[in-house]
């Protein structure tokens, strides 16, 4: 059978910005399989493309073994897409626009009928059915989102980014009926700048930086890879350059190092990659005492997503974070997408 989505070297720029570069992954049919990235790195590009929304410059795009560029009305067909911004039309109730959505998707009245009673069910929204949309809480119209997305019953449901701005609550129940829709044997493909996220959903992932793949592979995969474990260490608060780089050439000298990054984004702290049988602290701190140096904070910790990340970047999610919202212009995109 074949693969539930397969994209190729592919490339999208919005006049001379390029937001896809070369993206290449493949997801299994009955996988959740996440896109990691911060914000601004091309995910939302990557599956616009997929979804057949944005047409690329260049690539390939399979949707169940469907060209999806050359195909775009078949492949559709094969796909639930939610976006990262709900937009329902407030004044109906949410019967009423799961009902208006099934008529958009040419479905059978009684067949409508019966799919909508069952998503509501497996939605918890059965309570809340004959309401306004206008008063739905964030949590319940991404509910209704996703069964507006599942009520022709595609094999695949691509998500992006489900739960920024969800609570916590309505954050597990969103993951929790992904996981549901695997064991029915719906793939699922969701893009997020939320580690913890995709380390908890995802079967597999990809990390997109800057419009490119920079990893591929199961959460442990991955965090395998990058070897042992982290210790972040925080000689002051703001640590000048000189003292870190003082501090990581006799730090490396220690048997147990095996890597060091400085990272200048979080006031030049120390980023330190350890054998993982050592017990490090003492001796870093022993090491660190004889150099006259203090130490304003120091932590030990198993690597994780973003140490994978780091390892690949020299950054830190949240550093990229940060620096991409100050140069977006969100406006001016939503216009451009909109065209
Ligand atoms: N319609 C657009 N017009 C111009 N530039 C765009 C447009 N859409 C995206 N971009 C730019 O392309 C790059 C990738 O954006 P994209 O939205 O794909 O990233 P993302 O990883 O999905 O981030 P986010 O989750 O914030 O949407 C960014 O530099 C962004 O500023």
């Amino acid at each position: 059978m074949a693969a539930a989505v397969l994209i190729e070297t592919l490339k999208k720029s919005y006049g001379s910005i390029p937001a896809v570069k070369d993206i290449s992954f493949k997801v299994e049919r009955g996988e959740i399989f996440g896109l990691l990235g911060p914000n601004g790195a091309g995910k939302t590009t990557t599956i616009r493309c997929l979804c057949t929304l944005t047409k690329p410059d260049g690539g390939k795009v399979e949707v169940c073994g469907i060209d999806a560029i050359a195909q775009p009305k078949l492949a559709r067909r094969r796909l639930g897409y939610i976006a990262q911004e709900v937009a329902l039309d407030k004044v109906l109730t949410g019967r009423e626009l799961l009902q208006l959505q099934a008529a958009l998707y040419h479905l059978p009245s009684a067949a409508a009928k019966e799919r909508i009673e069952q998503l509501l069910t497996l939605l918890g929204l059965t309570d809340y059915a004959e309401q306004k949309t206008g008063t739905y809480s964030g949590g319940l119209r991404k509910r209704l989102d996703l069964a507006a997305g599942l009520l022709h019953q595609p094999d695949l449901l691509v998500l992006d980014e489900p739960t920024v701005g969800l609570d916590i609550e309505s954050r597990v129940v969103v993951w929790d009926f992904l996981r549901q829709l695997r064991e029915a044997g719906t793939t699922v493909l969701i893009t997020s700048h939320y580690l913890e996220e995709i380390d908890a959903l995802a079967d597999r992932l990809a990390i997109i930086d800057r419009g490119v793949v920079i990893a591929e592979g199961t959460p442990s995969q991955l965090k395998d890879r990058v070897g042992g474990d982290r210790v972040t260490l925080r000689i002051r608060e703001f640590t000048a350059e000189e003292e870190a780089i003082q501090a990581k050439d006799k730090l490396q000298t220690l048997p147990f190092v095996e890597e060091i990054i400085v990272n200048t984004a979080q006031g030049n702290t120390l980023n330190l990659v350890v054998k993982r049988q050592s017990n490090p602290l003492s001796q870093i701190e022993t090491t660190l005492t004889e150099m006259d140096l203090p130490i304003f904070s120091m932590a030990q910790s198993r690597p994780s997503l973003d140490d994978v990340y780091l390892a690949a970047t020299g950054r830190t999610l949240m550093d990229e974070e940060l620096a991409a919202a100050g140069s977006r212009d969100l406006k001016k995109e939503k216009k451009q997408a909109m065209k």
